[in-house]
């Protein structure tokens, strides 16, 4: 016969292997499936890229606004994930609209957005959304991490990392070991909230 534990923990694998990543961007799915799979209760997750219409809005709306379409779409629970990269001289600009800056702009016009301010702090913010199903409202895990934005330095093989400096590390994103970014990054902060919040459903 399965102990307490064994079948708890077979309830909650179930219950989280039902809910669905969506996401158009590999490098992001890349990421979560690396911090979740670690530590003590790894988590597997389902994919599913969709091509998500976003709304404009703070960080919260746009992330809210996205889950909500996504379940709705797949008629199902699910997680979606927006990132947003602010500019402190910018009150939080380009903010969860840093994708179309970047792609417009590259690394080398981001900066230049920061010549003549007095302050290149940046801060990463990561949301992601969980929501149930279709008719449940989605729930918000955030998480930030504090830098600066730099002339590009390291590989460009995701988004802005190669000009983002986060504090006390001497390194961009782009230039650390995939580990080191995922021990600090604005994601795993995110994730470890997400995390908690699946691991509290057996209880539920
Ligand atoms: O399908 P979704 O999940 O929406 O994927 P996306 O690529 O459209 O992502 P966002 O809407 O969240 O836009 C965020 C932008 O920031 C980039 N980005 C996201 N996370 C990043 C990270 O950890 N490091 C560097 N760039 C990142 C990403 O490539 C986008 O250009
Ligand atoms: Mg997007």
């Amino acid at each position: 016969m399965p102990k307490i534990s064994e079948c708890t923990s077979s309830i909650y694998s179930a219950l989280v292997k039902k809910i669905a990543f969506v996401t158009g961007n590999a490098n992001k799915l890349r990421e979560v499936k690396a911090i979740l799979s670690s530590g003590a209760h790894p988590i597997e997750i389902d994919s599913q890229s969709l091509d998500i219409p976003e709304v404009q809005g703070s960080t919260q709306e746009v992330a809210i606004a996205k889950c909500r379409m996504a379940a709705k779409l797949l008629q199902g629970p699910c997680i979606t994930e927006d990132t947003a990269l602010c500019f402190e001289a910018m009150n939080g600009l380009p903010g969860p609209y840093i994708k179309d800056f970047l792609a417009k702009l590259g690394h080398e016009g981001l900066n230049k957005m920061l010549d003549g301010f007095s302050t290149r702090a940046a801060w990463a913010l990561c949301t992601f959304a969980y929501s149930a199903g279709p008719d449940s409202e989605p729930i918000l895990f955030e998480g930030r991490t504090d830098g600066t934005l730099v002339p590009a330095r390291g590989p460009a093989v995701f988004g802005w990392d190669p000009c983002f400096e986060p504090l006390g590390t001497g390194q961009t994103y782009a230039e650390m070991d995939p580990a080191r970014k995922n021990s600090l990054s604005h994601r795993c902060k995110a994730l470890e909230k997400l995390r908690a919040y699946l691991q509290s459903f057996p209880q539920e």
